[in-house]
């Protein structure tokens, strides 16, 4: 049975063919800041990805017709329990009209369902960014008219989670985590005994800053430039999401091209990788916190942590809290075809959205 995997992040487009375990191929198209720049709204990009993916399959000689399912990066939906989700009209509209948020994700379910309705095969999604576990304490922001989300990288979180849990020889379910992905966006997490049960949202302007994207940023100073002479509620939203963080700094959003920069003598760039990773680190310990100081490991994944010397001056601040183990780029794309094949052999049951779960929200008086 093979499975294509579509996976479209803010700075790459990653498309795969699985048959069973064996990948037939994966390739990572990285995106310069530049060629995205030409689409005024992130779902002007389905053309343009669209042709990717079948320009990938020609390469490798296969057709969606080969497929037995087209499985896509779950986007900003509703808040979900994890799991795996059949694409259907009520998700496509969420998603093409942006209603809980932009982002390219949001094009992983639309594109897999373009692609496998002409074939006649399922669409699916599996653990979405919108994965929401959180603690009823983790939704307070600190006004009671703004309640923390949980959007964050849920799909590599778990797969790494999982596969780091089978290393150290224990169950996912029984240990304490705290996981750490770098990637466009950057996201902490608190795992509990198999729950999220913290994390900063990676999109909307909490947490650490990250290759595009501000961070958590001082409220009044957020506050003046919203109501600057010309403002511009696009712009200062691109400022936080899309154009902040490495982006703003150095003019690139290419952990690669940063390390170029830095072994060249740029000490400007080193120093803005210095306050990432401190900021990173800053997030972890918090989530020390959240855990009571009670950490089985703090995993580094991500794109970015291809970069060693950046994974070395995130670790070098937090090994105090827990052993600190280190997996550069994602396993999202076999644990999406992993749950592609679970759903269609009828190892899990396949979602409907909206869910019929909604996470909790609100006042609980535990
Ligand atoms: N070998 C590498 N060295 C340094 N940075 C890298 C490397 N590979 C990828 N990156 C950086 O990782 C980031 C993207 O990470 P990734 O997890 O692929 O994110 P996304 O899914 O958001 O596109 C980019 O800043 C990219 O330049
Ligand atoms: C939307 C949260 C996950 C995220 O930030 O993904 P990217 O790193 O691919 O932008």
């Amino acid at each position: 049975m093979k499975i294509l995997v579509l996976n479209p992040g803010s700075t790459s487009t990653k498309i795969a063919v699985f048959q069973g375990r064996e990948a037939l191929f994966v390739e990572t198209i990285r995106h310069e800041a530049a060629d995205l720049d030409r689409f005024a709204h992130v779902m002007d990009q389905e053309g343009y990805r669209r042709e990717m993916i079948m320009a990938a399959l020609a390469r490798h000689e296969l057709a969606v017709s080969d497929m037995a399912a087209v499985i896509g990066r779950g986007g900003l939906l509703r808040p979900m329990p994890g799991g795996v989700y059949a694409v259907g009209p009520e998700m496509i509209a969420d998603l093409s009209s942006c209603r809980f948020g932009t982002h390219a994700s949001n094009l992983g379910a639309i594109l897999a369902h373009d692609l496998a309705s002409r074939a006649g095969i399922p669409a699916l999604i599996a653990d979405p960014v919108v994965v929401d576990e959180l603690g009823p304490l983790a939704r307070y922001s600190g006004h009671p008219s703004i309640q923390r989300r949980s959007i964050f990288h849920a799909l590599n979180h778990k797969a790494v989670a999982r596969r780091v849990a089978q290393e150290l020889g224990r169950a996912y379910e029984e240990l304490r985590l705290i996981v750490v992905h770098l990637g466009g966006g950057v996201s902490v997490g608190a795992h509990e005994l198999g729950r999220v049960v913290d994390v900063n949202n990676a999109l909307d302007g909490d947490g650490p800053f990250s290759p595009e994207r501000s961070g958590g940023l001082p409220c009044e100073a957020l506050v003046s430039w919203c109501f600057a002479p010309g403002a511009s509620e696009k712009e200062i939203r691109s400022r936080i999401t899309g154009k902040g963080g490495l982006l703003a700094y150095l003019g690139t959003a290419s952990g690669m091209e940063v390390e170029r920069r830095i072994r060249e003598g740029d000490t400007l760039a080193r120093e803005v990788r210095q306050a990432m990773a401190y900021q990173v680190a800053k997030e972890i310990g918090a989530m020390g916190a959240v855990l009571r100081g009670r950490v089985d490991a703090v995993i580094l994944t991500g794109g970015l942590m291809h970069d060693q010397e950046l994974a070395a001056l995130i670790s070098g601040q937090v090994e105090f809290l827990a052993p600190v183990m280190v997996h550069p780029g994602e396993d999202e794309m076999s644990a999406l075809a992993e749950a592609a094949e679970r759903a269609l052999t009828g190892m899990c049951e396949t979602l409907t959205y909206p869910p019929r779960t909604m996470a909790v929200v609100g006042h609980n008086p535990d």
